[in-house]
């Protein structure tokens, strides 16, 4: 048996773990998810970076307050990062207008997001969060086997037409060798901000029950709540603006499941490089 996306063609040497973040279905909260758990990762102390690889709505400069930020160049080859709340960040936004990129077609696409992820220099890293663009398609297919991915989480909401599409997402990172380091229902339950009230708006733990179906882990829950859309808007996600809340302490649990995965993955990989060299 092969060790995991062993195909990849970058190697990133400062980065220990290279995490996709993906969804089939747009809107679902993908980087919302994203920037909240890499900001809750770096609260235990791991050095963390998030690469917004999104190249239809790089919402990242916006939900970390980074808009202006423009990379300078490092040498000849690389570019530098910025950096927001302690973690480092990079996006296809600080570099190209979105709507350009929206006509690219897959290899353009899938090329450019390449070359960003070669040409930043990384600082040291435990953990890089990669945004991708929502879809299984061409562009979504080629990063997945060109990143050195450590694994992938899929972000859905728990209604019908996001599942499916989620389904597409694991099979497309199984098809590709990548391990699946679970899923997260993100808008699960809607909590009223004036009573209270819970209502599961999109349905009920359809995350859950696929997690359950391909046999990988479910990491967790996450609420439709006005302060999670507010805090975004504001550049000061909730792991920021509210660090000590129970939505804050809900994506710090989740990141601890994927610190476990990610400890998890490595050790069967190497007992399968063990094992083939036998
Ligand atoms: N749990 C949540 N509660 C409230 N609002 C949320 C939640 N998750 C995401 N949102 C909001 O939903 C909108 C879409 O979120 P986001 O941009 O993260 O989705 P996405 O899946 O990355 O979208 P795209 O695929 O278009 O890039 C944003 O306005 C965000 O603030």
């Amino acid at each position: 048996m092969n060790p995991p996306n062993q195909n990849s063609s970058l190697l990133l040497k400062s980065v220990k773990h290279v995490i996709a973040v993906a969804s089939g279905k747009g809107g679902v909260g993908k980087s919302t998810t994203t920037v909240n758990l890499a900001l809750a990762m770096a609260r235990t102390g791991a050095k963390v970076g998030v690469l917004d690889a999104d190249i239809y709505g790089p919402s990242i400069p916006l939900m970390l307050g980074i808009e202006d930020f423009k990379p300078d160049a490092v040498g000849e080859k690389k570019m530098t990062a910025a950096s927001a709340h302690g973690i480092t960040a990079q996006s296809i936004g600080f570099l190209i207008n979105s709507e350009d990129a929206a006509i690219w077609r897959g290899p353009m696409a899938a090329g450019a997001l390449t070359q960003l992820m070669n040409e930043t220099a990384w600082p040291e890293l435990d953990y890089l969060f990669v945004d991708m663009p929502p879809g299984t398609g061409d562009i979504q297919l080629t990063l997945s086997q060109k990143v050195p991915l450590t694994g992938a989480v899929i972000v859905t909401t728990p209604q019908d037409v996001a599942l499916s599409d989620a389904r597409k997402g694991i099979q497309m990172f199984q098809k590709v060798n990548v391990p699946i380091l679970g899923v997260v229902e993100n808008m699960s339950i809607h909590i009223c901000s004036q009573c209270n009230h819970q209502e599961p708006i999109f349905g009920a733990q359809g995350g859950k029950r696929t997690a359950e179906q391909y046999q990988v882990p479910f990491l967790g829950a996450l609420p439709l709540q006005l302060s999670i859309r507010e805090a975004m808007d504001m550049g000061k996600p909730t792991l920021v603006s509210d660090p000590d809340s129970a939505i804050s302490d809900l994506y710090i649990q989740i990141a601890n499941q994927i610190v476990k995965q990610v400890a998890a993955q490595q050790q069967s990989s190497v007992s399968i490089s063990i094992s083939d060299d036998e």
